[in-house]
């Protein structure tokens, strides 16, 4: 099985590491900084599961010609860059090639389906937290499962997808395979959607917001926003993800979401998978998310004047 990771940030350095060590092959294809490390230098990945580092095979995104076609693409950047991430993968896709999409948010799937056909997309939703701390340097600090499933049918037809579930239950990963992954991706858009914007604007962390008694309040009306907009759309949210939505472990309370990382670090926010996508869809269906408008303006007045 050969595997490529597209953007070798912190989610793909830790699955494409991960596979790597357990003797998958894995190419990533990565850029600048990234690039020059990972080509003289061990991928490094610290974990609570145990730190491991290893050489592995790198390309640079910026000379992406005649390389053998893989199986599989785990596409790792950021939904801001999807439109300039897909020129890449034309350059990498050859006749069986699969993209397993493993971003935040809503819209991403659609996009690369658009382009490449339904039948080459695997959704992906990443329960797990891993920051990257320098370029191809890593640091896996809270559990979690990667969800996948296939775009187009519920079948589980691809049986690549069930030996890489294997791989990566073998090199220690919580993984599975899920024929619901369009609903399971408003699951996750509903942790990020309630903490996400908040904790980026007021720059705290999850559970400091959660102990601040306004802060609550919008944390409360924005999941309550977005659920109300599920239910009209005929989504259906698990009962116990719910009431443990504002009610996380120690471990998560203390977490830095990816937005307030992006935002402190100069980079762009995931605003349009997060907040624009349940903004249409929510004016698609005459359906009101006052809290969640109000958030997504002044976040992107915040990120114009960063
Ligand atoms: N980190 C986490 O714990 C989790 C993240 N996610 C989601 O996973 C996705 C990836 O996040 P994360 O890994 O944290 O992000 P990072 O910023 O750590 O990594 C993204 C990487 O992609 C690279 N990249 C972006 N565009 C391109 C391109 N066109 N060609 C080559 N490389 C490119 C970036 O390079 P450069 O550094 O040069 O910009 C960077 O190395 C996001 O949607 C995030 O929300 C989901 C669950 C958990
Ligand atoms: C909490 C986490 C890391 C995913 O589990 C996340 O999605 C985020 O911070 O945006």
């Amino acid at each position: 099985m050969k595997i490529a990771v597209l953007g070798a940030g912190a989610i793909g350095c830790y699955y494409g590491g991960i596979l790597a060590k357990e003797h998958t092959d894995v190419t990533f294809i990565a850029r600048g900084r990234t690039y020059e490390r990972l080509k003289h230098h061990e991928l490094v990945v610290k974990s609570i599961d145990g730190d491991f580092s290893l050489p592995v095979n790198v390309i640079d995104s910026e000379r992406l010609q005649g390389h053998a076609a893989f199986d599989y693409i785990l596409l790792a950047i950021k939904s801001t860059g999807i439109e300039a991430a897909i020129e890449e993968l034309k350059a990498l896709m050859g006749d069986g090639t699969k993209i397993i999409c493993l971003l935040n948010g809503i819209g991403n799937e659609e996009r690369l389906a658009e382009v490449f056909g339904a039948e080459r997309v695997i959704g992906g939703s990443a329960f797990i937290s891993i920051i990257r701390e320098a370029p191809g340097i890593v640091n896996h600090v809270g559990d979690g499962k990667l969800v996948i499933g296939e775009w187009q049918s519920r079948a589980h037809q691809d049986v690549g997808l069930i030996e890489l579930e294997k791989r990566l239950l073998q090199a220690g990963a919580a993984a599975c395979i899920t024929s619901d992954i369009k609903r399971i991706k408003w699951e996750k858009l509903l942790w990020n959607i309630t903490y996400n914007p908040l904790t980026a604007l007021t720059q705290t962390r999850v559970g400091t917001a959660l102990k601040d008694p306004d802060l609550k309040l919008l944390l409360e009306r924005v999941s309550a926003e977005f659920l109300n907009l599920a239910d009209k759309r005929g989504i259906i949210i698990r009962e116990d993800y719910k009431t443990g939505l504002l009610t996380p472990d120690e471990a998560i309370q203390n977490h830095k979401t990816s937005m307030l990382q992006d935002f402190e670090n100069g980079q762009p926010m995931e605003l349009d998978a997060i907040l624009g996508f349940v903004i249409q869809t929510a004016k698609q269906c005459e359906v009101s998310v006052p809290t969640i408008e109000t958030l997504y303006h002044l976040l992107c007045f915040l990120e114009r004047s960063h």
